[in-house]
Parts: C-alpha cells; structure tokens; sequence
C-alpha cells in the first residue's frame, strides 16, 4: 500500500478556549473521496483549517504528502501547490474589478519569485485549458461582479486544476446552489476526479450524495466518532451516535406516475361526493 496523501494523529484543536478536537486520527488514501461528516459545530471546518496550515493545533501531527506540517502552517511550497482548497464562501468582494481569466490565473501563479515574462505562454495555456474543462471558457472575459452562483463555483473548480493537484478539499462546496446548479457541480467535479486521479476530502450535510459517491467517511463530533464505508459509517445506529438517538434520516422518494386511466378525475370525483 501507498503512503498516504494526508496522515492525521492525536490532533487536539482549542479555540476560544473550548476543545473543538480532541485526538483525532485518521488518514485518507490516494485516489479515494472522503466525506467528513457531522452536526454544526461538530468541528468540521476547523479540522480542515488545520490541514490546510490556518489554525494552529493544540497537539498532534498532520502529515501532507508525506511532509510534516510545521507547528505554524509550514509546509513544503511543492506540497502546498498540490493542494487545493474550495470554501463554503468565496470572501473576495466580488466587485473588484477582476475576470475569470485573471483570477484562475492565481492559482497558476507560483509561490516562490518568478520572471513574468518567461512563464507567459505556458501560463495562459493553463487558464484556457481549466476554463475549457469547465465549460467555461465563454466567461474568460467576464468580470466576477457579473457571474451567477454556479458560473462561479465552476470557475473556483477551474482555479483548483490550473495546476496539477494531488488532494482536493472541499468546505460544502456546493451551498447555495439549487438543485440543478449542485447536480452540474458534482457532475464536473467527479468527471474531473476520474480525469486528474485527485484524492478528494469533502464536508458535505448531504448524506445521499455521500452514500453515493464517496468510498469512506469520517464521522465527527468534536471527536472521529466512526470511520469507514458508507454503508459502515451511515448505519442509522452510527448516525444515532453523530447526530443523536432520535435522529431519523430523511429519504425523498418520488411517487411513481400512474398511468392516466388510473389517476382519479377531478370531476368524476366531484360528482360522486356530491348528494
Ligand atoms: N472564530 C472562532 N473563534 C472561536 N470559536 C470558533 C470560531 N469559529 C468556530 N468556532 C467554534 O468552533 C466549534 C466548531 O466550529 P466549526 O465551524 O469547525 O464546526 P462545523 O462542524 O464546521 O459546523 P457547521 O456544520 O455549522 O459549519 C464551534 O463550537 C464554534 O463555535
């Protein structure tokens, strides 16, 4: 087996002076789509913050392709680059004056220095190539002021593969978006999976999604509660342990049409309710 893509032990995470994760272990496999579930303020979010090197941990080790993270946040700039990360919220004030073009073009941009000019063409290419796998190269131009919910969560998805990335992480990537704008998401986000071979770790509420595409999933409330397959870790046993005993999940089913001849007329009805 593979060495890991991230390595999680005895993590410990104190803010405001509260324990949000106490000791939590786990690692995830290269290739696999991971799902972190849990209730609000099961400590989701700050779990991924300290992956990503933003909060400062109590305790523990995170391990990030195979290189510790510092204490700090440190991490290898080779390493950092195969990460991507897409948040709940984009918090840029949309009203800057900046296209999609030029914000993709940040997530090509080294983190060391580089000559501009040199790196030109092989840079442009990239955006064309990321806003194409998006079906978005039509909005290469466009100012971010102008784009609609989706329009947007596709280009960030195109910002993550300007570069080759090794794990994705993803904070509820989807919020906000109707039903039709998340099925095109998840639909690109998997097509591009297969493509680029990417290693996903994802917060999702959506446990239906989940069951459906994710291979493991890790149940959290302030501690990993469980871990494993879905059909392992989604048991209404293991869910009444996350969420609560009386929990009970929610399926929407979509009644089956009957054929016309059996479906009651409203006027026969009528008639046979009245005197
Ligand atoms: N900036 C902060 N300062 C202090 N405590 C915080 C801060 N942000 C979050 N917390 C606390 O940390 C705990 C975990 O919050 P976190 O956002 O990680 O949970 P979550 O599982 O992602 O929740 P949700 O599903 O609602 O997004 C909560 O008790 C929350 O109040």
């Amino acid at each position: 087996m593979t060495d890991p893509v991230l390595r999680v032990a005895d993590l410990t995470l104190v803010r405001g002076g509260q324990t949000v994760l106490h000791r939590v272990c786990f690692s995830i496999q290269s290739g696999s789509h991971t799902a972190i579930v849990g209730p609000n303020g099961a400590g989701k979010s700050s779990l991924v913050q300290a992956i990503l090197g933003i909060l400062p941990r109590q305790s523990g080790q995170i391990e990030l392709l195979g290189h510790p993270l510092g204490a700090k946040g440190q991490l290898d700039p080779a390493v950092r680059q195969a990460i991507a990360y897409l948040p709940q919220q984009f918090m840029v004030d949309r009203r800057i004056p900046m296209t999609v073009a030029e914000l993709v073009g940040l997530g090509w941009d080294r983190l060391e220095l580089a000559w501009p000019w040199r790196d030109a063409r092989p840079r442009h290419r990239a955006i064309e190539s990321a806003l194409a796998q998006v079906e978005a190269i039509h909005l290469r131009r466009q100012g971010l002021s102008a784009l609609s919910g989706g329009e947007l969560k596709r280009v960030l998805l195109a910002y993550c593969l300007v570069r080759p990335r090794q794990l994705l992480i993803l904070d509820e990537a989807p919020a906000g978006l109707d039903a039709r704008g998340e099925a095109d998401f998840y639909r690109c986000l998997y097509h591009l999976q297969q493509q680029h071979r990417w290693t996903i770790l994802q917060i999702s509420h959506d446990l239906s999604m989940v069951q459906r595409h994710c291979d493991h999933v890790l149940c959290l409330n302030r501690e990993l509660l469980c871990a494993g397959t879905p059909d392992i870790a989604l048991t209404p046993e293991a869910l009444g342990r996350i969420y609560g005993d009386d929990f009970v999940r929610y399926h929407h089913t979509c009644r089956p049409r009957l054929p016309d001849s059996r479906i009651p007329q409203a006027s026969n009805a009528q008639k046979s309710s009245n005197p």
